[in-house]
């Protein structure tokens, strides 16, 4: 009789950051009073048994921390140690186990710096593990689903929250109290359901492998920070930022990212004493930010952000002004990124 050929499993390896999928509270009826970042990473693992049938699993923890506290230090280290992983020949794919806060952030973060076509799944949870209904499960099932198929590959940083397949560069946390939390401007790219991914849409911006960022070249990120916008804004947070010394301010605008006209001298003032003003949009379902409506961008040397909300322009800019600190560049940057 012959034998039948084994189908071999792939080796993911999960990278435990902490968050609420690492969360607990004090009893099942507790959804959204809990501690996150407290549950180890061997622990989830063997919460989720069928993670064997996917895959050939393996867990690092490699920090503990609720992600609002992640600093540019952590999305460095995190940096680091997926680029190490995605070298070695025995890893097929990465899940990275996050909180959901600044989940976008390093999602996209990675996406621009992992010079891999491995799949990398950043993933997390609304709901700690000890409440009924946690989410957290399932999510991480999800993601290691992904990070095993072949169809993942080449596709960048991807996250698998409520059964969606979303592109990193895209998603965004939109509201803190449903499972139903994570979307994209421009929707998903797939769906994953019962360890099987169906996929829809490929995103068109660069990443990955096709990015001009390397982890590997980066030794520090530079001090980028945001501004907010509403009515009867002042300059003050603007000049206070400028001066602790922030090399670009994200202003996180009105509508089209436009510009109070009670802010606008302190922004040219700011922009000729070299720091470079990026406009960005805090619509909630998403910004569209374009050049010279609103605000001359051309004639202020500003940069727009497009479709990149605040806190995603920030990550974005960080990483480009470790290249240049010329704006014609930053812009080619925001437009193709
Ligand atoms: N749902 C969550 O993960 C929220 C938590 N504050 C975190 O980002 O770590």
């Amino acid at each position: 009789k012959e034998a039948q050929p084994q189908q071999k499993l792939a080796n993911v390896v999960i990278l435990a950051t902490g968050g609420t999928i690492a969360g607990a509270g004090a009893s099942a009826a507790n959804s959204a009073t809990y501690q996150a970042a407290k549950v180890g990473i061997e622990q989830l693992i063997a919460g989720v048994p069928e993670l064997s049938q996917l895959a050939n699993v393996r867990g690092e923890q490699v920090m503990q921390i609720a992600s609002e506290s992640i600093t540019n230090d952590n999305l460095l280290q995190l940096g680091r140690r997926v680029a190490e992983l995605a070298d070695s020949n025995d890893v097929d794919g990465i899940v990275i186990t996050h909180g959901t806060d600044t989940l976008e952030e390093t999602a996209y973060f990675l996406n621009l710096v992992e010079k891999t076509d491995k799949p990398i799944i950043v993933v997390g949870s609304m709901r700690p593990g000890t409440a009924m209904s946690a989410d957290g499960m399932l999510n991480l099932y999800n993601a290691v689903a992904v990070a095993s198929s072949k169809d993942a590959r080449g596709k960048g940083v991807l996250v698998t929250m409520n059964d969606e397949i979303q592109s990193g560069r895209d998603v965004s946390k939109m509201i803190n109290i449903k499972t139903e939390a994570f979307k994209s401007a421009w929707g998903p790219l797939g769906m994953v359901v019962e360890g099987k991914s169906y996929w829809f849409r490929l995103p068109s911006k660069r990443h990955t492998m096709d990015s001009e960022f390397d982890i590997k070249t980066i030794e520090s990120l530079p001090n980028v920070e945001i501004a907010y916008s509403y009515g009867n804004v002042s300059d003050t947070a603007y000049k206070a930022l400028a001066q602790s010394g922030a090399k670009a301010i994200i202003h996180a605008g009105t509508g089209n990212g436009s510009v109070s006209s009670r802010v606008v001298p302190a922004l040219q003032d700011l922009r000729k004493d070299g720091v470079q003003i990026i406009r960005s949009s805090h619509v909630n379902a998403g910004g569209f930010v374009l050049r010279n409506a609103e605000q001359p961008d051309d004639k202020y040397d500003w940069v727009v952000a497009h479709d990149l909300n605040p806190q995603k322009a920030r990550i974005l800019a960080m990483v480009a002004l470790t290249k240049t600190n010329d704006s014609k560049e930053l812009q080619r940057m925001f437009w193709e990124y």
